[in-house]
């Protein structure tokens, strides 16, 4: 593609993506079907473009208040990735001398917002959280994010995955901190992989590995996965269980559920019995209760540990949809602990990074429930053999705690409670 044709169709998506109308990914995803001749290098283009707009969205749009033609072409023009001579080759001469200006400011002297990147509601509380570990965040945030999968312990193991993908030409290394996990370098075409077709892998982020491991679904065990959306921790749970008990999938949503379907056949689990209920407090979820071993919920969260892949939810959420998220979070929490019978275990977990839809939730969970003894969670994570468990936890072991900057994954939380009566 001519560089101009090229420039013109990122300055077109990053307009799409901007009206925030749609997640960026279902964007960028509707943008390519209706686009269909276009090359995988173009694809790599358009796409990580429109992301560094999102992730960059102030900086560029405080240099864009310079310059000259349409707002989207300077965004995309700042935001551009690929070669700088390709780019400038699309370029006028007054644009070019524009982006050199921009390429010549230092960093240093611009305003803290416009080297962070966030909105004022989600920096204050990471500043106040983090302290000196902010900076660090900002910066781990703007990093592509590593692939991680996760092998399937019911069909395969390790080690041998990990030959089989170098065959294939994958170079996966095992994750530091999951038994379960591999990591791989670059963004192969997994569909295209024999171990990926026979179920023998699924993508997963090693945080949402540990989340599967914290649950520590056994053997012959009646295990819920409270929000199991598209079956991510499900999969895992119903391998760590070897393919034997109960294990139910719930969900609000039954199109995500619906996607969990052929990941299941894949996975080789007859154990999993999905189910769409209507709300937290269905007639479902109260004929289980006091029967079950083991509850994960996985909570609706306003995703923030996930800004690597998902730019855009800095940007589609805010204070309102935070409060709405947070009673939520309670709500179902309080549902899920109902299932529990007396030994049994519950794991909160979230992928955001504020306190507000996890300390906070886990504190008035533990304060309204005497009945439920909070859980250590390095324990529980010394007790499945993960290495360095402390340092994957709140500095009293109580709660998991994993951060981009820190841990290389998503950021999580999770509390794990204990029911001690009936
Ligand atoms: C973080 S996602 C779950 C991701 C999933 N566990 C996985 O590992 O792939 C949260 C899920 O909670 C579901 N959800 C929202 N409200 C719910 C409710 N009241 N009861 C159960 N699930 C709910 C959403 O539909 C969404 O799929």
């Amino acid at each position: 593609m001519h560089p101009k044709a090229l420039l013109d169709a990122c300055a077109d998506l990053v307009a799409q993506v901007l009206r925030f109308e749609h997640p960026a990914d279902a964007v960028v995803s509707r943008y390519f079907r209706e686009h269909r001749s276009l090359g995988p290098r173009e694809r790599a283009t358009l796409a990580e473009t429109a992301y560094a707009v999102l992730r960059r969205k102030l900086l560029f749009e405080h240099l864009a208040g310079s310059g000259s033609g349409p707002r989207e072409r300077r965004l995309a023009i700042l935001g551009f990735a690929g070669p700088r001579d390709f780019l400038k080759s699309a370029l006028s001469e007054p644009e070019k001398a524009w982006l050199d200006h921009c390429d010549g400011i230092d960093p240093a002297s611009l305003s803290e917002r416009h080297r962070h990147n966030l909105p004022e509601w989600l920096a204050e509380p990471l500043k106040a959280q983090l302290g000196d570990d902010f900076w660090p965040l900002v910066e781990a945030l703007n990093e592509p994010a590593p692939l991680d999968l996760r092998v399937n312990m019911l069909t395969d193991k390790r080690e041998d995955v990990r030959q089989e993908l170098k065959l294939a030409g994958i170079d996966a290394r095992p994750t530091p901190y999951s038994p379960w996990g591999l990591r791989v370098q670059d963004k192969p075409a997994l569909t295209r992989v024999d171990a990926f077709a026979r179920g023998a892998i699924e993508v997963q982020d090693e945080g949402s590995q540990l989340l599967a491991l914290l649950t520590d679904a056994r053997r012959g065990q009646m295990v819920v996965d409270f929000c199991a959306g598209a079956g991510g921790k499900t999969l895992a749970l119903g391998a760590a269980m070897r393919n034997t008990g109960r294990l139910y999938a719930f969900d609000v949503s039954a199109h995500r559920l619906e996607k969990l379907k052929p990941r299941l056949a894949r996975s080789k689990l007859s154990n999993v019995h999905p189910a769409a209920i209507a709300h937290e407090r269905d007639d479902r979820i109260k004929r289980l209760a006091g029967k079950i071993d083991r509850v994960i919920v996985d909570a609706p969260c306003s995703g923030l540990g996930t800004l690597r892949r998902n730019p855009d939810l800095k940007w589609r959420q805010s204070p309102q949809s935070l409060a709405e998220l947070t009673a939520k979070q309670a709500a179902i929490l309080e549902s899920a602990a109902r299932l529990l019978k007396a030994g049994g275990r519950i794991v909160y977990a979230t992928c955001s990074l504020l306190r507000a839809e996890n300390e906070d939730i886990a504190a008035a969970f533990t304060a309204g429930h005497p009945g439920f003894r909070r859980l250590q969670v390095r324990e529980l994570l010394e007790a499945a053999k993960v290495p360095d468990a402390a340092s994957l936890c709140s500095a009293d072991g109580q709660d998991l705690r994993l951060w981009p900057q820190r841990h290389g994954t998503d950021g999580f939380y999770a509390a794990a409670w204990e029911k001690v009566q009936s």
